[in-house]
């Protein structure tokens, strides 16, 4: 498919290389491609504190298309405990930071349920002050003691229920991106695009 005709490239905006180099595999890769062009910018911008995910996330949308004045692509990533009610969620990264690996394990130390799930909030805005839209990618599983390569944050951690025992951090790039948090949502975002590629180009116009 040719690229559609757009006055500038969908920017994909985060601070965080491991993401971008998972997004730009996994638009690579499947059936689909994408309609319009993508190219990323690091801006590590500010995120809502006490809201929720979505919350979060359509802000940080909004504040991108403002920084980059076009159209722009975010994402945020959650990891919720279901004993814990959903956190730390969007606050993980804080949590990830401060209490590493172990960490992670000892929060529920109290608990019988070790089971999580992994979100993806895919954020869509064609521009400064233009509707933002949400694609919600998820994959269940459950926090373990970390095994595998410590270069992607708690991807040791996370065994998802699909992976037949591997945690995130042991499967193939491939295989964690066809099940993960971050290419369900992108595949969402994938086919809306290229069903709204007409609608998308007149609003960034
Ligand atoms: O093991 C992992 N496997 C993943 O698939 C994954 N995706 C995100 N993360 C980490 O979870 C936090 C999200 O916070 P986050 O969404 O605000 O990201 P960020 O601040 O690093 O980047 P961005 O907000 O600029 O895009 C950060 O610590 C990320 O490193 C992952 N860790
Ligand atoms: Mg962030």
């Amino acid at each position: 498919m040719s690229k559609r005709a757009m006055p500038q490239p969908i920017v994909f905006v985060t601070g965080n290389a491991k993401k971008l180099e998972e997004v730009k595999q996994i638009l690579a890769s499947g059936a689909e491609e994408l309609p319009f062009e993508v190219t990323s910018q690091k801006v590590d911008l500010p995120e809502l504190q006490g809201a929720s995910c979505e919350e979060i996330a359509v802000e940080k949308c909004r504040l991108a298309a403002l920084e980059v004045k076009g159209p722009v692509m975010c994402e945020d990533t959650s990891l919720c405990y279901h004993a814990l009610k959903g956190l730390p969620g969007p606050y993980i990264k804080w949590f990830l930071q401060s209490l590493g690996h172990d960490g992670l394990n000892k929060l529920l130390a109290g608990y019988e349920d070790k089971s999580a799930y992994a979100q993806c909030l895919f954020t869509l805005c064609a521009g400064p002050g233009k509707e933002v839209r949400v694609f919600d990618g998820r994959t269940e599983g459950k926090i373990v003691e970390a095994r595998g390569p410590t270069d992607f944050g708690w991807d040791p951690v996370f065994e998802p229920s699909e992976s037949g025992g591997q945690t995130f951090a042991e499967m193939s790039k491939e295989a964690k991106n066809a099940i993960s948090h971050r290419g369900r949502a992108l595949q969402l975002l994938r086919t809306w695009l290229v069903n709204h590629a007409e609608t998308f180009a007149q609003e960034a116009a």
